[in-house]
């Protein structure tokens, strides 16, 4: 793990947008944006990837989970091209989650090279894509780059504050430690800003929602040991903060899929937690989706395959 940590980790990325482009030569980069909800920030964050569409970037695309506000019409008009789920693999009903809509988006965009960035992030750094990107295209191993970063707690936190990033810390972290020690040098392992070769994200399942990063993570090292993997300063990474009892649902479907990938299976859970209603403590029940969407390279076999009967 030491080892890895010294040559796989890029404290300050100083990759040249021109020199990534020289070194892209005829391979192709999809920038996804999943969002949920997130009329007040995706524009923002299309806007920071926006001037490098045409130069570094091939595609910019938001892919719309379900959202009731505007954030489709918000994205439109920062300049990305919106994918709503329903709009790609008209034969697979959607699923509410994170999980679903990145696997998804295998199958609504084509680059060789995806990008994955939250629409939730508040200031976000035109430089995230570039130094995502550094690693996998002047390198011929890795598959999967993730993003680290400063995490203030709050959007109004002082400069000094490392106190986000609460599920992280307290849960997969040290969930790691225990599963994978090997994986213990990867620093934001939940983070939603990474990139990832296409023949390795079509090559594993999907985890369910919030389980998404650390599934990715566990199977990469899985298929591609720790030189499949490497890690980018960003610098700070702000968002909007959910709730103590949002985290808990989170941090159930996270620990899913780690169990998952550790050999005892999950495929729902009821969750209880429990609020205080007028002095009274009753539970709450939440149902957690645990199970995975198969690995998107047989699912598109089997799409040709359909398309091709009589
Ligand atoms: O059903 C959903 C839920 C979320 N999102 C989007 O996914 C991103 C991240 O969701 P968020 O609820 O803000 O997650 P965080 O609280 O920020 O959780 C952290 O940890 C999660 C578990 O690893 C990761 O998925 C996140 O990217 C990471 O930021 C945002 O753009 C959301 O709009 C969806 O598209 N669909
Ligand atoms: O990544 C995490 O740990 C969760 O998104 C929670 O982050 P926060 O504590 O910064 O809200």
């Amino acid at each position: 793990m030491a080892a890895w940590l010294a040559e796989r980790t890029w404290q300050s990325p100083e990759w040249t947008v021109e020199e990534l482009v020289r070194a892209k030569g005829s391979r192709t980069v999809s920038v996804v944006l999943p969002a949920l909800d997130e009329e007040r920030t995706v524009g923002g964050v299309v806007a920071a990837v926006r001037p490098l569409l045409g130069v570094l970037v091939d595609e910019l695309v938001v892919v719309d989970s379900g959202s009731t506000d505007d954030t489709a019409a918000v994205a439109a008009r920062a300049g990305a091209r919106v994918v709503r789920r329903s709009d790609v693999l008209a034969d697979w009903a959607p699923r509410p989650g994170k999980g679903e809509v990145l696997w998804r988006s295998l199958a609504a965009t084509d680059g060789d090279l995806l990008v994955f960035l939250d629409s939730d992030l508040v200031e976000p750094e035109p430089g995230f894509v570039p130094a995502l990107l550094g690693p996998l295209l002047t390198l011929p191993d890795p598959v999967l780059v993730k993003g680290f970063y400063r995490r203030p707690l709050r959007l109004e936190s002082t400069e000094a504050d490392t106190g986000g990033g609460r599920v992280t810390e307290l849960m997969a972290r040290p969930l790691l430690a225990a599963l994978r020690p090997e994986l213990s040098g990867v620093i934001q392992p939940l983070g939603g800003e990474y990139a990832a070769r296409r023949d390795f994200l079509e090559s594993v399942p999907f985890a369910a929602g919030y389980g998404v990063e650390i599934g990715l993570l566990l199977d990469a090292h899985q298929h591609h040991g720790l030189a499949g993997l490497a890690q980018v300063n960003l610098g700070v990474r702000k968002h909007r903060n959910r709730s103590l009892r949002q985290l808990g649902v989170m941090a159930r479907q996270i620990l899913g899929t780690a169990l998952n990938r550790s050999g005892w299976p999950q495929h729902t859970s009821e969750f209880t937690q429990f609020t205080q209603v007028a002095g009274e403590w009753l539970p709450d029940v939440t149902e957690v989706l645990l199970a995975d969407r198969p690995p998107m390279r047989e699912v598109l076999v089997r799409e040709r395959l359909a398309t091709r009967a009589p």
